[in-house]
């Protein structure tokens, strides 16, 4: 699968590449985008906006008061942030443009391919039909196709903080919309949350011949990706940043190609990592792992994709045009597209590559 996508580049050719071109060639490269929650892109400015429009009293005095309250200990102390900023969408609209506006800036960073996450139970604990979401999500995304030339799809993310009983309860809610996005995801507050509590949930949603991602290895220990591959039978691993703390499991995820959808800002920002020259991302590149770069909730955590190739190259000099090119191609092998979609999507990368 590897050699096959591996068109024209050769390793050679890579090492020739001008170092002084690798920012260049960072932001224009085409990427997918992987993993990102569509509620992690509201910025400020947008919460305040909708706050406004909806006659929603914030906690917050300004954009910049609440801007000043993204500063983060853990995944925990994000999350209550993060859902206390959703609380401002209530209409089909407010749906639609929080995705229009991501979808913009995902278009700016050359991202031609993007699977968005969403969390539908944030929003109907709050008495906002399933419908609503989902409809305004929808919009953005077919829009997307032919106003901005990206390709995007859905992915519902179940709370693994709420029950298995909640998480089939939204289940029925979303059938009826089936068709609407591609599979299920697994986030929120990860540990003491294993994936085992939703083993029965994934096998329906596999009936179903929905795609399967989970949560795994952010702040979570290497057992619980284990278990996602194990119990829910995942197809890829979203942060799966420990696994290094467990040699077989690597030698397993080098085997088997099961992406991580990994995330730098994210991971500095929520202290999985003290700084990012201390992200081990190389690392797991080294170990022939399918990881790729992607943004999580770029509202809060200082940027979109180019950001964070950006400043993860900035910090880690070791990174080079190869690792670039590979974090790209990695990016499409792990999409849930077709081959002949991922083929052509690596000729134009191979083509930016090869340009100048
Ligand atoms: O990084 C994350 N981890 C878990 N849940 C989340 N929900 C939004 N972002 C995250
Ligand atoms: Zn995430």
């Amino acid at each position: 699968m590897t050699a096959a996508l591996l068109t024209g580049m050769t390793t050679a050719r890579l090492d020739a590449i001008d170092p002084a071109r690798l920012p260049a060639l960072l932001r224009q490269m085409p990427k997918a985008e992987l993993h990102i929650h569509i509620e992690g892109s509201l910025e400020p400015e947008l919460i305040f906006k909708l706050a406004q429009r909806n006659g929603v009293t914030l906690p917050y005095p300004s954009i910049e008061a609440l801007r000043a309250a993204y500063a983060f200990t853990d995944l925990q102390s994000f999350l209550d942030i993060y859902y206390a900023g959703a609380s401002v969408l209530l209409k089909e609209e407010d749906f639609f443009d929080m995705a229009w506006a991501y979808l913009g800036k995902a278009a700016a960073d050359n991202v031609v391919h993007t699977e968005i996450f969403f969390d539908p139970q944030t929003h109907t604990a709050r008495g906002v039909p399933f419908e609503t979401v989902i409809k305004g999500l929808n919009h953005a995304v077919h829009r997307a196709h032919t106003g901005l030339g990206v390709s995007a799809k859905l992915i519902l993310c179940f709370l693994r903080h709420l029950s298995e009983e909640e998480a089939f309860a939204t289940l029925e809610k979303a059938l009826p919309w089936r068709h609407h996005f591609i599979g299920v995801g697994l986030d929120s507050s990860e540990v003491g949350h294993p994936p085992s509590k939703f083993e029965r949930v994934f096998a329906r949603c596999r009936e179903l011949g929905l795609h399967v991602v989970a949560h795994a290895g952010e702040e979570g220990p290497p057992a619980y990706i284990h278990e996602a591959l194990d119990l829910l039978k995942t197809e890829r691993i979203d942060h799966g940043v420990r696994c290094l703390e467990d040699a077989d499991l690597v030698e397993r995820l080098a085997e088997t190609r099961i992406p991580l959808t990994v995330c730098p800002l994210s991971n500095t920002k929520l202290c999985v990592f003290p700084t990012m020259a201390d992200h081990n991302l190389p690392a797991l590149l080294d170990a022939g792992l399918c990881a790729m770069v992607n943004s999580d909730d770029p509202a809060y955590f200082g940027g979109y994709m180019n950001q964070n190739f950006i400043e993860l190259f900035a910090a880690l000099p070791q990174l080079t045009a190869r690792h670039a090119y590979q974090l790209a191609r990695n990016s499409f092998e792990a999409s849930f597209v077709g081959e002949e979609q991922k083929r052509a999507w690596v000729h134009q990368l191979d083509a930016v590559f090869n340009a100048g």
